[in-house]
């Protein structure tokens, strides 16, 4: 067995010569939580659906669950639940479940005992014989996600999730994704929610106008940049000083009479011995370094910035 539910070699898929996404080289690792991450428009759910095989991929190629993508065996064991599904409101959670349990080919044995389980696992349990209607939006959300277990999948594609959810509903679909993974299943996330992917998601890509910038175990992603904050004596420190030119960056944080805390951007992580050993040696009183743990966001930027520079270079370079 393959340690990884999806990978795909340069998948591209243009939409009347106009890229939805370009040349997407993607491992992900099973068991994990894959956070897909990118812009509105940036090509995610246009990846998505040529892996479900509901789009053809133009170029490239790519397995699911080690089958070739377009082909019966590569889905049978996936769940998909689309961003801004609408499900017939008048019917009840049961009766949405039993019609999508008949559509997987559950036997009427069979679908009783797997929506049960489904219902426990959303914590939809009870709730079943009310209509959709009344249902609020992150139980609606999770009656979905329900339907996207009837097969018992082992990867599960949820398109923004918790797009159109308040918090509690957020909440509820957060904690019901770690319950996912906890049973082993891999969850493949696509959001531009960054702040709500931060959470959950131990794998991330990131994708930008088209075009996949990086992908891996996001908090290895975050240490290309390695930053700290450094809380000195006031009086010490100037904003003219020089530093090492392996600072890359400087910005003050906060600033009273004594002390100022600058957040100090390094090329290396293992810098802090020598830095210090620069700040003493030039008088500077240090009262405090702290590591930074930085958020998804800031990842997220660092990455698209890097690759807006990237283009804007090459631009530059075609154009001399
Ligand atoms: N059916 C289509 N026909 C033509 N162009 C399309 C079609 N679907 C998407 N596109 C274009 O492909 C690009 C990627 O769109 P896609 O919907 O995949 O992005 P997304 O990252 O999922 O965006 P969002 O977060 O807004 O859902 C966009 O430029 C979009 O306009």
């Amino acid at each position: 067995m393959s340690d990884y539910v999806i990978e795909t070699w340069e998948l591209s898929k243009q939409y009347n010569g106009k890229a939805g996404c370009k040349n997407i080289t993607l491992q992900v690792p099973r068991g994990s939580v894959f956070g897909f991450l990118g812009q509105n428009g940036a090509g995610k759910s246009t990846f998505v659906r040529t892996m479900l095989g509901l789009l053809h991929p133009t170029n490239g190629k790519a397995t699911m669950l080690g089958h070739p993508i377009g082909s019966v065996e590569s889905r049978r064991k996936v769940g998909y639940l689309p961003e801004l599904f609408r499900y017939p409101d008048w019917l009840t959670g049961q009766q949405l479940l039993e019609h999508h349990a008949e559509l997987c080919g559950l036997s009427r044995i069979e679908s009783k005992s797997v929506i049960r389980d489904v219902l426990e696992l959303v914590g939809m349990a009870g709730r079943e014989r009310e209509r959709i209607r009344g249902y609020s939006k992150g139980m609606q959300q999770r009656i979905g996600i329900a339907c996207a277990l009837l097969s018992d999948p082992e990867l599960v594609f949820l398109d923004e999730p918790t797009s159109a959810l308040d918090p509690i509903g957020r909440k509820e679909v957060r904690e019901l994704i770690v319950r996912l993974r906890d049973q082993g299943k891999t969850i493949f996330l696509n959001s531009h929610l960054l702040s709500e992917m931060e959470s959950i998601c131990n794998y991330v890509g990131i994708i930008h106008r088209s075009e996949l910038v990086v992908h891996g175990e996001w908090r290895k992603l975050s240490s290309v940049a390695p930053q700290i904050e450094l809380t000195v004596e006031t009086a010490s420190f100037a904003e003219s000083d020089e530093l090492p030119a392996f600072v890359t960056r400087r910005r003050l944080q906060r600033q009273d009479a004594d002390r100022s805390t600058w957040l100090l951007t390094l090329d290396q992580h293992n810098r802090v011995p020598e830095l210090l050993q620069a700040l003493i040696g030039r008088g500077v009183a240090v009262h405090e370094i702290v590591h930074k743990q930085q958020s998804l966001e800031e990842v997220f930027l660092y990455w698209v910035q890097k690759k807006e520079g990237e283009a804007h270079v090459a631009d530059h370079e075609n154009h001399v």
